[in-house]
């Protein structure tokens, strides 16, 4: 197992809600034993970056998981906004390419340079967890195994100069074999023996992901929706 972070470091708590009030109420809970706060479009459109804001005021990092998939320009322009918000880590699709990978990238750098704060951590989402081998073929177009492309795209992206990709549990060896162990793994899809897998196709345990070399775990309902939120990360906690 990769040691070089805390396990309370390597979960980050993903904050799927449709309001404020419950999504800083999830936080307060956790706030004891989780570092990083993952904030996707659902809380975003609802609250606004204000939300950031407070979970950064109660001292939460931000993952801000907005997926960004679009021209190079646009996606650029995205980038240095929300840099603008001194988020840790943001995300864009590996599918909108090199250029516009690479020009998000700049994009961060030059503005988290100008307001001398950290540069954001720009990772690429490959193959999202809910996309199984029939939907690639399929429903996407995309021949050939789901590895074969996860793997193509983290090439690229670290191409690109990107710092890790999303992907499931089931690719993080090989991704590390390629891309080398510095190279973030951020892995979602995440379901300890005892939760439900919901949506999720390509998932793995906590122990399992983080044995394979994970970096770090992205883990929604298993915690927000268990009847006691605190209790359930303790336990992913102990468990690895
Ligand atoms: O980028 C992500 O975070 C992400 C990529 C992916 O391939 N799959 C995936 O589930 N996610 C996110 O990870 C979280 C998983 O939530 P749970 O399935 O509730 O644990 C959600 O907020 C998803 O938006």
């Amino acid at each position: 197992m990769n040691s070089r972070h805390n396990p309370q470091e390597r979960i980050f708590v993903a904050l799927d809600y449709d309001n404020m009030d419950d999504a800083l109420r999830m936080a307060e809970q956790l706030g004891d034993t989780i570092k990083t706060m993952k904030v996707g479009l659902q809380l975003f459109f609802k609250s606004g970056p204000q939300i950031l804001h407070r979970l950064q005021d109660m001292g939460f990092q931000i993952f801000m998981d907005c997926k960004f998939h679009d021209i190079p320009n646009t996606v650029a322009g995205a980038s240095d906004s929300v840099t603008q918000h001194g988020v840790y880590m943001f995300n864009v699709h590996c599918a909108g390419g090199f250029d516009m990978m690479k020009r998000a990238k700049e994009a961060a750098v030059k503005r988290a340079e100008s307001m001398g704060i950290a540069v954001p951590k720009l990772i690429g989402v490959t193959q999202l967890t809910s996309t199984s081998q029939q939907m690639l073929n399929q429903e996407i177009g995309v021949p050939g195994d789901v590895q074969s492309s996860v793997l193509h795209y983290a090439k690229l992206a670290q191409q690109a100069g990107l710092d890790g990709v999303v992907a499931s549990g089931h690719e993080i060896e090989a991704i590390r074999a390629t891309c080398g162990e510095e190279f973030l793994t951020v892995i979602p899809g995440i379901r300890p023996a005892w939760a439900a897998q919901d949506d999720q196709k390509r998932i793995m345990t906590p122990a399992q992901a983080l044995q394979a070399g994970a970096h770090y775990l992205v883990i929604g309902r298993a915690i927000t929706h268990a009847a006691d939120p605190r209790a359930a990360a303790m336990r992913i906690l102990d468990e690895i």
